[in-house]
């Protein structure tokens, strides 16, 4: 539903993102996780077809965005992060609104905006104006105008930034019940959303791809799976090494490390590391058991996706370091840094993209007067 192929966006200097490549499956939720920076924001405003990349190709239900952006705009949904809406407008007016520019036909557009103001319950605010609503209110509105037109595509920009515990497991739990019916992208760097919401996640850094998968595969394949840390009594009748050897040669272990190698007989602690995917802590027990060890304490450590979030990342980080202490500019760094400070001027900003960013579209371009109506 969702084709990303070798995606680049150059601004001026600035490698935002650097060929990325991904797909997203309909129905599926995809996780587009990044630290801050990392190039997210322009993904999915690429994406969405309000920015043109540098190179590369991204379809959205087999329209290529830039190319075909009307037919796109009729076919996605999309939540930017700071969602443009009409704050003296009531909810439902604003909602018809949307969907009229959205071409939804005369006929049905009471349907789509009931649909849309039950899905995001948000039926007892229907007549109330958008500006004396709550932040976590309005988030609801602007999935309620990104749904409006029953797109088979939703592309969520940071969706629970600014909202207090509550209203993020509301919003969570709204967009876990539209996948199926929508395939969505969802951009966070927030690493409980992904495991929360979705069912796969790609992981950027520095605008490039450092890994994409179902999340337990991932835990699985980059950190070598499960470990278990034993403290173990062994009889003074056995041998050690003999032990040693009958674990180390278990199907699905990978490595026995002796963590407490001083420790002497009789106790001793050890790691045992099992191969991506295996689980042999019950096997590992047998064996002991089998040998009269008394077993003081077992511990099974998985993974968490923070973990591997931290390793891929650092991996990455780490890199970079390594090139810059071998007398390698890095020019993109400095760049990305001056880009970041210019970014607060609209001047600077055209400056540092020259002729990319008068190509951009506004994300607003079908809301005239959008500025007056945010600062409304
Ligand atoms: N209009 C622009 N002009 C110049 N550089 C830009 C512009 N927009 C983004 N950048 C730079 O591109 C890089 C990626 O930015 P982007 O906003 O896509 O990241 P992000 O992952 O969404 O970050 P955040 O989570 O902080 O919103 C950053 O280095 C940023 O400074």
């Amino acid at each position: 539903m969702i084709e990303v192929e070798q995606l680049s966006k150059i601004y001026g200097s600035t490698k935002a993102i650097e060929d990325l490549s991904f797909q997203v499956e309909p129905g599926e939720i995809l996780g587009f996780l990044g630290p801050n920076g990392a190039g997210k924001t322009t993904t999915m405003r690429i994406l969405a077809g309000y920015l043109p990349a540098t190179k590369g190709t991204a379809k959205i239900a087999g329209y290529e965005v830039h190319e075909n952006s009307m037919a796109v705009r009729q076919r996605i949904g999309y939540l930017p992060e700071s969602p443009p809406l009409y704050l003296d407008m009531t909810v439902e007016s604003f909602l018809h609104f949307v969907a009229r520019i959205k071409h939804v036909a005369g006929g049905d557009r009471r349907d789509r905006v009931n649909t849309a103001i039950a899905r995001c319950n948000l039926e007892e605010k229907r007549n109330i104006a958008i500006g004396k609503l709550s932040k976590g209110f309005r988030q609801r509105v602007g999935i309620a105008q990104a749904i409006v037109h029953d797109p088979p595509v939703i592309i969520l920009d940071e969706p629970t930034v600014g909202l207090d515990p509550r209203q993020i497991i509301e919003v969570r739990n709204l967009i876990k019940s539209l996948a199926g019916e929508h395939t969505i992208i969802l951009s966070t760097h927030i690493l409980p959303e992904v495991s929360m919401t979705c069912s796969r996640v790609a992981i950027i850094n520095r605008g490039k791809m450092v890994a994409t998968g179902g999340i337990e595969e991932l835990m699985s394949q980059l950190t070598g799976g499960t470990s278990y840390d034993l403290e173990v009594e062994i009889p003074p009748e056995k041998d050690w090494g003999n032990l040693f050897e009958s674990l180390q040669n278990l199907p699905g272990v990978s490595e026995i490390q002796a963590l407490d190698p001083q420790g002497g007989e009789p106790h001793q602690q050890l790691r045992v590391i099992a191969e991506s995917g295996e689980e042999p802590g019950p096997d590992v027990v047998g064996i002991l058991y089998a040998a009269g060890c008394r077993l003081h304490e077992m511990r099974r450590h998985r993974a968490s996706l923070e973990e591997v979030f931290l390793q891929l990342t650092t991996e990455e980080d780490r890199t970079v370091a390594a090139s810059e202490a071998a007398g390698e500019t890095d020019s993109e760094t400095v760049a990305r840094e001056s880009a970041e400070t210019e970014e607060s001027s609209p001047e600077a900003e055209s400056e540092s993209d020259g002729a990319q960013v008068e190509a951009e579209a506004p994300e607003t371009a079908e809301m005239p007067e959008n500025e007056e109506v945010r600062e409304g």
